[in-house]
């Protein structure tokens, strides 16, 4: 796995603004793009249909700001514009010879899924050296958000991968309103921080610089990021939610291992996981101690995408464990960590294969 470690270098920061139709993300871009550390950030909008509307309420809000617009569906015309789009930026956008902004923002459409957006700054070799992922971020609109969810599937999927979910219109509802969609989001992505976010007011400090391989990163933000402590209250190994069978049996999951994981091993597992299972994997985003390794690697995936793992200089505290976070559809939590820990008993290909076949089999599709 050595050969795949790459530093994080000083890359700009591109976070992903995703949210159903009509949940307020122009509305938090608007204030973003106002805010004094936002001055410098490129604006990329993803809309369909010619109607530039989010483009002209955006751009009209800064002087400044450059905003790109990009059409097309987002599940297969947007990777190679949004690729382009991205990789052209820097030069396009120069101001004296220089990159002029430090950071991007991509407003996806309201009925996307956000894994190609992903997969794209994942994957794509040009844009990997100048990008790095910070946050995803989804709006869930307090007053439709419940309904949304029953009957939207890529709504699910927005909330369930995303970093910190801003719950917007909380003003339209009364508490127990609330309280149910807060019940709902814990139970999908217990990871994310829920902020309440009222006509679009949040503060940028919440949702920036909070990717895991910031160079700067504290100590404090690898546990933030996989919300170890929301977690883990006492010595369990493993932690999840029942399935909501309006959430397409989507759930949260967090494996610790105590002990240094065999690097084949996890990387086969990895491997087979995803060539089996990779559409179910909406997110998977773990610490990882390798044996062999003094420092711990991270791993990051989208569905059957796996970012290269990254060796962090050192461990960001005292606790050395492997711990990772699986957001999955389908999928049983207990499966999951049985064959990773079959796995590191040193099975067979052939045996291993069945195993996660057997995994898959076991879930009805
Ligand atoms: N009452 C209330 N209205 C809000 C709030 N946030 C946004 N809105 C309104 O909700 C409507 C939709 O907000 P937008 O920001 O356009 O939503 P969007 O997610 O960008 O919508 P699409 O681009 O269609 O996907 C607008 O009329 C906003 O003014 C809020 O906190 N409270």
């Amino acid at each position: 796995m050595s050969g795949l470690l790459t530093g994080a270098g000083g890359r700009i920061p591109a976070s992903v603004l995703t949210g159903f139709l009509g949940s307020g993300k122009t509305t938090v871009l608007n204030h973003l793009v106002r805010s004094p550390g936002m001055a410098r950030a490129l604006v990329i909008i993803n809309e369909f249909g010619a109607v530039g509307l989010d483009h002209d309420l955006v751009a009209r809000s800064n002087d400044d700001l450059v905003v790109e617009m990009i059409g097309g569906c987002l599940c297969c015309t947007i990777r190679g514009d949004l690729s382009r789009t991205l990789r052209e930026a820097p030069w396009r956008f120069a101001r004296d010879g220089q990159c002029w902004f430090d950071r991007v923002v991509i407003e996806t459409t309201g009925l996307a899924d956000p894994a190609p957006i992903l997969h794209t700054l994942m994957t794509d070799p040009h844009l990997e050296a100048l990008y790095r992922l910070d946050a995803v971020i989804a709006t869930v609109d307090a007053a439709t958000g419940m309904a949304t969810f029953d009957t939207q599937s890529e709504a699910v999927k927005q909330a369930a991968v995303a970093d910190r979910l801003l719950l917007t219109k909380t003003d339209l509802v009364d508490e127990t309103v609330q309280r149910a969609i807060r019940v709902r989001l814990a139970a999908l992505n217990p990871a994310a921080p829920v902020i309440t976010v009222t006509d679009g007011a949040v503060d940028p400090s919440l949702l920036f610089g909070v990717g895991l391989w910031d160079p700067a990163s504290k100590s404090d933000d690898v546990r933030r990021w996989l919300a170890e402590e929301a977690h883990h209250g006492g010595n369990h190994h493993h932690h999840h939610h029942d399935v909501n069978r309006h959430d397409d049996g989507i759930r949260a999951t967090c494996l610790t291992f105590d002990t240094p994981l065999d690097p084949m091993a996890f990387e086969r597992w990895l491997g087979l996981l995803t060539m089996f299972r990779g559409a179910d994997l909406l997110r998977v985003k773990g610490i990882v101690n390798l044996a062999g390794h003094d420092a711990p690697v991270i791993v990051h995936g989208v569905q059957h995408v796996f970012h290269p793992p990254v060796e962090l200089e050192r461990w960001p505290s005292e606790d050395r464990r492997t711990r990772m976070v699986f957001i999955t559809r389908r999928i049983d939590p207990e499966e999951l960590r049985g064959t990773l820990a079959l796995m590191t008993l040193g099975l067979s290909d052939v045996q291993l294969e069945g195993l996660v076949e057997r995994v898959a089999a076991d879930l009805p599709a």
